[in-house]
């Protein structure tokens, strides 16, 4: 039995959104695509409708799901302004919000009373290897939290967390994480030219480096840890430089003062 297409705005088609829409257009999920964003350029032949300004949208337009990915500064006036525009039009529908730090009841209250669900994503979604974090505030009607799973669920892994306040650690460890591994390529490319490599060869080395382990956690049962043991031989090298990252205040104290540090911008993102 095939279900009937839901209608989905998505306001926002910059990072975030180009990489979801990228998976829905991959996905054999039935929906009708429209975009809102001053700058996309879809893929010739794309079925999807796009949208410049809040003013192109047709007044008695209705779509069941809106998925917000403008920047969590600009989301209360855009959606505020949205609703100015479609009224009615939105009792309906459910929101999707991807932005960071924007509670439920702020975007249910510049929204005009829509109910909200939060996803966290992270940009590994582009290539359909995404983690994301889902919450679904208590007034979501079933079937729009199980549609909402369904979008994160086109473009990776999703974990619904139980706690609007778990999103918060959620955006710490995997939204912001990728930016925390492409940082270790960054600096182990560089470590690389500073040891002698020509820039090319430091380059490859570490990019393949970060791959490779990471397609290991992936694929591998074993944990983290005991991946990180098979590397280290006794009195070898590996254990040498282990023991410079590991000491008490280098790594895993930089870790969890810099995962505080992302978790608690969340918070104050949301006041
Ligand atoms: N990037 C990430 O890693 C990541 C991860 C998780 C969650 N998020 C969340 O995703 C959201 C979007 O982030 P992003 O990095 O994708 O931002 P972005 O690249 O700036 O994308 C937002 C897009 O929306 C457009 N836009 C905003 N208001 C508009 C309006 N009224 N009419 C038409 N177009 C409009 C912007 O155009 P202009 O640039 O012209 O305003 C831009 O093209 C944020 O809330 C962020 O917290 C991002
Ligand atoms: N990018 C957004 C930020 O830096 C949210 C997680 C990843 O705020």
């Amino acid at each position: 039995m095939t279900s009937s297409p839901n209608t989905i705005l998505l306001a926002g088609c910059g990072h975030m959104g180009s990489a979801l829409l990228h998976g829905w257009l991959k996905s054999k999920l039935p929906l009708r695509l429209y975009v809102l964003d001053r700058h996309y350029q879809p893929p010739a032949g794309a079925p999807v409708t796009v949208w410049r300004t809040l003013a192109d949208i047709p007044e008695d337009f209705r779509p069941d799901m809106v998925v917000l990915a403008v920047k969590p500064k600009g989301a209360d006036a855009f959606l505020e302004a949205l609703h100015e525009r479609l009224g009615r039009g939105l009792s309906h529908a459910t929101l999707l919000s991807v932005a960071a730090g924007r509670s439920c009841a702020n975007l249910a209250k510049a929204s005009g009373g829509m109910a909200v669900v939060r996803a966290m994503p992270n940009t590994p979604a582009a290539i359909g290897a995404g983690t994301t974090g889902l919450y679904s505030a208590p007034d979501v009607p079933p079937a729009r939290a199980a549609l909402a799973a369904q979008l994160m669920k086109a473009v990776g892994a999703v974990v619904e967390v139980p706690h609007e306040n778990d999103l918060a650690a959620v955006t710490a460890i995997s939204g912001s994480g990728p930016a925390y591994v492409f940082l270790l390529a960054e600096l182990l490319e560089k470590a690389g030219q500073h040891l002698g490599l020509n820039a090319e060869t430091a380059k490859l080395l570490a990019r393949n480096t970060v791959y490779g382990a990471g397609e290991m956690l992936h694929e591998d049962p074993l944990s983290a840890e005991q991946l990180r043991r098979n590397v280290t031989s006794p009195g070898g090298t590996t254990e040498a430089a282990l023991k410079v990252f590991m000491a008490p205040d280098a790594w895993p104290a930089t870790v969890e003062r810099a995962t505080e540090a992302a978790a608690h911008r969340a918070d104050e993102l949301s006041q």
